[in-house]
């Protein structure tokens, strides 16, 4: 389903128009459709179904804590980075045993928490930390599930700055050494081998790069098995992209029907993680045109919502499509699209034909993943609220920060 579609020449989030919620809630505003993150969730659920899986969303892509409730109730499990990540999985009654911890520097406190918390397993990027959650755990008189998380050095043919899975990325573990890095884990009193993961990078549109990860990763579970060392699950990662502009994004079930074949017979539980073909297209962000304002050589629209709201345009020159919530008749101009922060680089998209005038509202369309995330208070602004419609009700679950929410713990000498 499109959750935000339009009747009557407006637009709607699911039931509700969406200059009804900005006028309740003001702008900008994130809004969630419930209904969208689940239909994306089953729709991974249920390409999987015929193996035992498990869908981790990967907490990163939206880390709202209704979010998380609604993924943690239709049964997902979760792919955390950090401490606080696994602390908001756990309020939003997400369930520990369904957790796997991903990152390249857990501190000793996280796998400690993380431990004590009991969850699934964790994500093992380098030998050092093989070797830290070791002795951590030993300390607890624990052993830690882990899986290798390998670089099987794939060229996932995406943005340079989300792509992971390359000899030159940060992530994961060397593929040449991880057979030989299996066998020390093997000999661990700290740690319990689960399996192995592999996450090559994000948006990605074709499918061949992780087929070919995958079958690196499957010749190394059989030579791990000559050794003696029997694997229980392969994470195959996240990663697959979505729509933004006309990009065609393959389905889950077109993604799953190309890995299960060569999964068959192995007895292998199967996990993914996938953050954005969740979060991406059940979320818009809204924001008002402030001000037009023409400068001899462009024509701008300046709105309320800014690089620290939505960083993906100008971090990755990700174009994001932005529509009127009310669309005029009329002749469209070509505006850049910018926000009040004092940054050249602060625009939502460049060069859009739009009908406007000032007070008008626009949405951000594909905003869901990797939007509110990584906003900032820079310029000293409050985070936009987050509003999560489901169906004709909508229910505030962020309120926007106040000033003072931005000076709790800042103190004068
Ligand atoms: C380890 C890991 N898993 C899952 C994801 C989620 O990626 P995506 O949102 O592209 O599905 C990421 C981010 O790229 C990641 O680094
Ligand atoms: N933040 C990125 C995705 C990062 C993926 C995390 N490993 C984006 O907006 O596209």
């Amino acid at each position: 389903m499109d959750a935000f579609t339009y009747r009557d020449g407006q637009l709607l989030a699911e039931q509700i128009p969406v200059t009804e919620l900005a006028a309740r809630h003001g702008t900008p505003l994130y809004l969630y459709s419930r209904n969208a993150l689940l239909e994306r969730y089953r729709a991974f659920d249920s390409a999987l179904a015929p193996v035992d899986h498990l869908v981790c969303f990967a907490v990163k892509a939206n880390s709202n804590l209704a979010v998380l409730q609604t993924l943690a109730q239709a049964g997902a499990g979760f792919d955390i980075v950090s401490g606080g990540e696994l602390q908001r999985v756990l309020r939003a009654g997400g369930s520990a045993g369904k957790v796997v911890f991903s990152g390249v520097g857990k501190t000793e406190a996280e796998m400690r928490e993380a431990l004590d918390a009991g969850i699934y397993c964790f994500n093992v990027e380098s030998e050092s930390e093989l070797r830290r959650l070791d002795r951590v755990a030993q300390s607890l008189g624990r052993r830690a599930p882990i899986a290798l998380r390998v670089n099987p050095d794939v060229d996932p043919k995406t943005h340079p700055y989300i792509s992971t899975g390359l000899k030159k990325n940060k992530f994961g573990v060397d593929f040449a050494t991880a057979e030989s890095l299996y066998r020390e884990a093997a000999a661990m009193p700290g740690i319990e081998i689960l399996g192995v993961a592999s996450h090559i990078g994000s948006q990605l549109l074709d499918i061949s790069p992780l087929l070919e990860s995958l079958d690196k990763v499957l010749g190394l579970i059989d030579r791990l098995q000559a050794a003696g060392i029997r694997l229980r699950h392969i994470d195959v990662g996240g990663g697959l992209g979505v729509r933004y502009k006309d990009e065609v994004a393959p389905l889950p079930s077109d993604w799953a029907a190309a890995l299960l074949p060569r999964l068959a017979g192995r007895g292998l539980r199967v996990l993914t993680e996938p953050g954005r073909a969740i979060a991406a297209n059940a979320g818009l962000l809204v924001t008002r045109v402030e001000a037009i304002k023409d400068s001899g050589e462009k024509h701008f629209a300046v709105i309320d919502a800014a690089m620290n709201d939505l960083i993906r345009p100008t971090l990755y020159q990700a174009w994001m499509d932005i529509v009127p919530v009310t669309p005029r008749d009329g002749a469209t101009t070509e505006y850049d699209l910018v926000g009040p922060v004092c940054e050249t680089g602060d625009w939502l998209g460049k060069d859009r034909a739009l009908a406007i005038e000032e007070g008008d509202l626009l949405a951000v369309r594909g905003a869901g993943a990797y939007g509110f995330v990584m906003a900032s208070n820079y310029n000293t602004r409050g985070r936009a609220a987050e509003v999560m419609v489901d169906g004709g009700r909508a229910h505030v679950v962020r309120a926007r920060e106040t000033i003072d929410d931005l000076l709790r713990g800042e103190n004068l000498l």
